[in-house]
This record gives C-alpha cells, sequence and structure tokens, in this order.
C-alpha cells in the first residue's frame, strides 16, 4: 500500500475523497518539526506540501523511495526540482487551483487602498464626520499594470476590465504575437517593464523569485512609478524592497501598498519593525491564494495527482 506523507495544511475531504486505500500520514505540524518529518518520510512513495517544507538535501535524503511531490500551490521555490528529476521524483503543482484567488486579492486591496475611506470605524462610531479627508479615488478609468502576464495576472486583468480598469502588462516571456495579449473583452497593452512602472496607478507583481527578479521593484523603480500609486506584491517576497516601500508610504510618494509575501517568512517582529506606523500599508500573511474555495481546489487537485501517479504508472 503506497505511502503519503502530508507535512501542511490542506482539505480533509480531498484526503478521504482521493487517498483512501493508501496509507496516508495527514500532520500539518510535520513542516516544523524536522526530524519527525524525516522519520515518517522513511519508505514514504509521496510527499503533499505547501510553500514551507523545504524539498531539498537534507529531505530527499531521508526520503529515499519518494516518487512524487504534490505542491498545494503554484510557486516552486520551495523545491528543488532539478534534484527531484535526478532521482525521477515527478513534481505537481496545482496549476491554475488558485488563480482567482490571487486576482480576488489583487483587486480586492487596490479598491481598498484607492478608496482609503474603509479605515475610519472608530472616528464615525464617536462622532467625527471625516468626509473631506476621506474623499478616496475610483478605480475605473485608472490603469492597472502587471508585471509577469501568466495565468494569475490574465484572471486579475479579466476582473480589472470589468471594473473599467485599463490594464498593460510586461512578460518579456510572451511574444507580442501571442493570443493572451488579445483576450475577448479587449486588448492588454504590451509594455517593456521601465514604461510600466511610469504609467501605472496600481501595480502588481505577478513574477516567481528568481535570480533575474530578485529586487525588480527597488526604490529606483518606486520613484519612478506616478505619485499616488498603489503596489501591490502577492507574488513571492524579495521581489520588492520592503524597506523601500515603507519609506515612499512615509514620503507619501506611494499612496498605497499591498504585501502578501516577505523576504523572510514568517515576518518576525525585527524584520516588521519597518513597517510600524507606516500609513495606507496592508499586510497579509501569504494568504492571497489561500481561501476556503481555493483550499479545496487546489487540494482535490494535489491528491488526484499524487494518486494517479502512484496508481496509473
Ligand atoms: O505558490 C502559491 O500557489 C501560493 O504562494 C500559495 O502557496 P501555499 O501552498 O503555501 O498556500
Amino acid at each position: 500500500m503506497p505511502k503519503v506523507v502530508i507535512s501542511e495544511f490542506m482539505d480533509e475531504a480531498a484526503i478521504a475523497a482521493e487517498l483512501q486505500g493508501f496509507d496516508t500520514l495527514y500532520d500539518p505540524g510535520l513542516v516544523d518539526r524536522p526530524d519527525a518529518l524525516a522519520a515518517a518520510l522513511k519508505g514514504a512513495d509521496a510527499l503533499i506540501v505547501r510553500n514551507r517544507t523545504q524539498v531539498r538535501g537534507a529531505l530527499l535524503e531521508a526520503a529515499p523511495d519518494l516518487k512524487v511531490v504534490g505542491r498545494l500551490g503554484v510557486g516552486l521555490d520551495n523545491i528543488d526540482v532539478a534534484a527531484c528529476k535526478d532521482r525521477g521524483i515527478a513534481v505537481y503543482p496545482a496549476t491554475g487551483a488558485n488563480d482567482g484567488a490571487v486576482a480576488e486579492y489583487v483587486i480586492g486591496t487596490a479598491m481598498l487602498l484607492l478608496r482609503g475611506a474603509y479605515g475610519a470605524t472608530a472616528e464615525v462610531a464617536a462622532g467625527t464626520w471625516p468626509r473631506n479627508a476621506l474623499m478616496g479615488r475610483e478605480i475605473a478609468g485608472k490603469r492597472l499594470g502587471l508585471v509577469g502576464f501568466g495565468a494569475i495576472a490574465r484572471e486579475t486583468a479579466r476582473r480589472a476590465a470589468a471594473l473599467d480598469m485599463m490594464v498593460s502588462a510586461h512578460d518579456p516571456f510572451l511574444g507580442a504575437d501571442d493570443p493572451a495579449w488579445t483576450p475577448p473583452y479587449g486588448g492588454i497593452a504590451r509594455r517593456d517593464l521601465d514604461a510600466l512602472i511610469a504609467e501605472s496607478d496600481v501595480l502588481s507583481l505577478h513574477v516567481p523569485l528568481t535570480e533575474g527578479t530578485r529586487g525588480l521593484i527597488g526604490a529606483e523603480a518606486i520613484a519612478r512609478m506616478p505619485k499616488g500609486a498603489v503596489l501591490i506584491n502577492a507574488a513571492r517576497g524579495g521581489v520588492v524592497d520592503e524597506a523601500a516601500v515603507a519609506a515612499a508610504l512615509r514620503s507619501g510618494h506611494l499612496g498605497g501598498a499591498a504585501l502578501d509575501v516577505f523576504d523572510r517568512e514568517p515576518l518576525d517582529a525585527a524584520a516588521g519593525a519597518v513597517f510600524a506606523g507606516v500609513p495606507n500599508l496592508v499586510l497579509t500573511p501569504h494568504i492571497a491564494g489561500v481561501t476556503q474555495e481555493s483550499n479545496v481546489r487546489v487540494s482535490a487537485v494535489t491528491a488526484r495527482a499524487v494518486r494517479r501517479h502512484l496508481t496509473e504508472r
């Protein structure tokens, strides 16, 4: 009976539906107990992870029988994909299953930060009536700039267009004749990165963390964004310089920012100190892609891929 180890949280109904008949160990706390995880991996055929379990080096050494890794998400930066390939271990990301969740996060934070009206509950309840101070901006007519134009960015673009935004994107891996630039709801303006940064009222990042994207949006790039622009990073920490974002919000050059991902996760109190008292800032704990609905989809897709790999090969 194939043995499956699951080291981070997932939807238990998907385990019951897709992995019945397997010797399954579901312990979402294993990620924080490396010795227990290594012991559990002895004789394991499959491992299912989110983004915290580091599937490389010592872990792979501890799992000589591993045949498949299921990734409950799309980013693969916690997996040494080349080492897995060398060992004949298949890796299945949950491609497409959390696109909508991230797209809603981007649209939601863009509207929240442009409007700026939703943080006054205590003042209003206390009898202050800050109408002029809370006169914010509409999303309609603003230009959304997408850095990277893969599946999540495209879902974001579709929602943005429905809200009457203008949409531009930069993606060096997508040729000018790719049909993605001309979706049925209207054209996406194809831009180089400098032009995109200079013209976007809302700039949203949709790239993996690589040598080429680390530090992509630093102080210099932020200075070239229009005054009052909103920056959203629900992609990967390290693509954005967090201290530069904090400084630009304090100076008022940026009108708002939403950061869901960080150079160091979890963000500890020392690393988070840079954000203390910074205005117009939304910080969330790497949750843009994780909703109740996406957890169900991601878990089903991943468990199914693992089951098929173990039974149909
Ligand atoms: O890569 C992803 O899909 C997101 O970062 C979410 O990842 P998760 O599996 O850790 O929720």
